[in-house]
């Protein structure tokens, strides 16, 4: 199988243009299949339910070798779960959804957030200028650390959330923020192994049930232990990505600037129902903020064997991309997609295949997020604390640009004159 004439490589595009690199590519194709070359490799785009049904099947697309170097060496790291296919993903894959999935479990985790979070809150009241992106990726670290059975290192959350963060802020790009990553990477993954060994050999002790303690005793699909590297990398699969929320929190922040609205919305709830933790809005709303700003722009595999996808051929090999934030924005399936709106998540059930920010797909039985539930419950909590906050916004750039994966506001959303309670 052949592509009908040689295309050049579209990585320096794609690293300049970011976002709207794919998405500009499908706008211009007749079918919602785009062709591209990518670090030398034949790639195809789709997107579309219809899409994530087909490449979330194993007998279609693999991950293995599919994760550019750069990626695992920053993003996910070697070995990890990301880069595993058939049984030996599922049974790796169950120990997350073991660990993420359970009611008790999150609303642990969550709890842990708030305290943070309220604890913190009381903090910025008595400071000039907070930046919400780094405190809440410090609320967060402190919260995830505590659920885990990672020690809090000695010198508080501060250093670790920064390295968690760098991980995520540098996969896709080159230069310094890229090598930042690496070198978080290297140094978190270094002290991670070694306390993997120290609960292995009875030097230090964790919960039962803890994070460390399932990954340290983990048994994979040929019966083996983690090495403990890789045992670090998987701790790191649950640290960084709870960490990585704080996006999600400088995007709520900055939804309730624009749309004010919707702060009132999420206190009343909240009052209404006595759920600190939000109601059916606040789910609604993070929702939106998943659906709305943009976070992964794509995920992919490789091709298993020659396939044809509404008649046209893919060939054996060739990476195979779903186009997320294109997906999420797709006039074919959300009314007005650059509007701001959660109530279109009051009025109709999600649907699996087509809010994708965090995969498609059974998590159980493909790559699909397995922190998606958890990632929810800590969107709803914070959004309601933060729609509780009384802040300035003072003169700052609040803008997102397209062209940095991954994405924030500039200023990371600085607030001023913080009032706890409401003011
Ligand atoms: C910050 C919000 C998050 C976003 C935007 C996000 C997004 C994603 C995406 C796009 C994937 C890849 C799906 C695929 O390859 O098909 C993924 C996989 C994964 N995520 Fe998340 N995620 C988030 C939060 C979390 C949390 C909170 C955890 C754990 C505590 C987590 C753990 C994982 C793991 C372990 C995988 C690999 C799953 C597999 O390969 O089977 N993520 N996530």
């Amino acid at each position: 199988m052949s592509l009908p004439r040689p295309i050049a490589d579209s990585t320096p595009s794609l690293l300049a243009r970011g976002y709207g690199w794919l998405p500009d590519r499908m706008r211009r194709a007749a079918v919602p299949l785009v062709r591209a070359r990518l670090l030398g490799r034949r790639a195809v785009a789709l997107r579309g339910p219809d899409a994530v049904r087909f490449v979330y099947d194993e007998r279609n697309v693999r991950r293995h070798g599919a994760l550019p170097e750069p990626v695992r060496s920053t993003l996910f790291g070697h070995g990890a779960v990301h880069t595993l296919d058939g049984e030996a993903h599922r049974v790796r894959k169950a120990m997350f959804l073991s660990l993420l999935t359970s009611r008790e479990g999150i609303g642990d985790l969550v709890g842990h957030a708030t305290g943070a979070w309220d604890a913190a809150a009381a903090r910025w009241a008595g400071q000039g200028r907070v930046v919400l992106f780094d405190s809440a990726a410090e609320v967060l670290t402190e919260a995830v650390c505590r659920w885990s059975g990672v020690p809090l290192p000695a010198s508080g959350a501060g250093p670790l959330s920064r390295d968690l963060v760098a991980m995520v802020d540098g996969f896709a790009t080159v230069g310094p923020r890229h090598w930042r990553a690496r070198a978080a990477r290297r140094r978190r993954e270094r002290w991670l192994a070694r306390l993997v060994e120290e609960v292995r050999d009875g030097s230090a002790a964790v919960p039962e049930g803890s994070v460390v303690d399932v990954v340290a005793r983990h048994r994979d699909a040929d019966g083996e232990p983690l090495d403990s590297r890789t045992a670090a990398v998987e701790i790191l699969n649950v640290l960084r990505p709870t960490v990585a929320v704080c996006w999600f929190v400088a995007f709520a922040a900055h939804a309730l600037h624009r749309w004010p609205e919707h702060r009132d919305r999420l206190v009343e709830e909240a009052r209404r129902e006595d759920r600190e933790t939000g109601g059916a809005y606040a789910e609604a709303f993070v929702h939106e903020v998943r659906r709305f700003y943009p976070f992964a722009p794509f995920i992919g595999g490789l091709a298993v064997r020659d396939l044809s996808w509404r008649g046209r051929p893919i060939p054996a090999g060739a990476l195979v991309l779903l186009d997320i934030h294109g997906q999420n924005h797709d006039a074919g399936l959300w009314d007005e997609p650059y509007s701001f709106v959660p109530e279109r998540f009051l009025d109709r059930p999600v649907e699996r295949d087509e809010l994708i920010p965090q995969g498609g797909g059974d998590p159980a039985a493909g790559h699909r997020c397995p922190g998606e539930d958890v990632t929810i419950a800590l969107l709803r909590a914070l959004s309601v604390r933060l729609a509780r906050l009384a802040y300035e916004v003072p003169e700052q750039d609040l803008r997102i640009p397209l062209r940095r994966v991954p994405t924030r506001p500039r200023s990371g959303f600085a607030v001023t004159d913080v009032r706890p309670h409401g003011g």
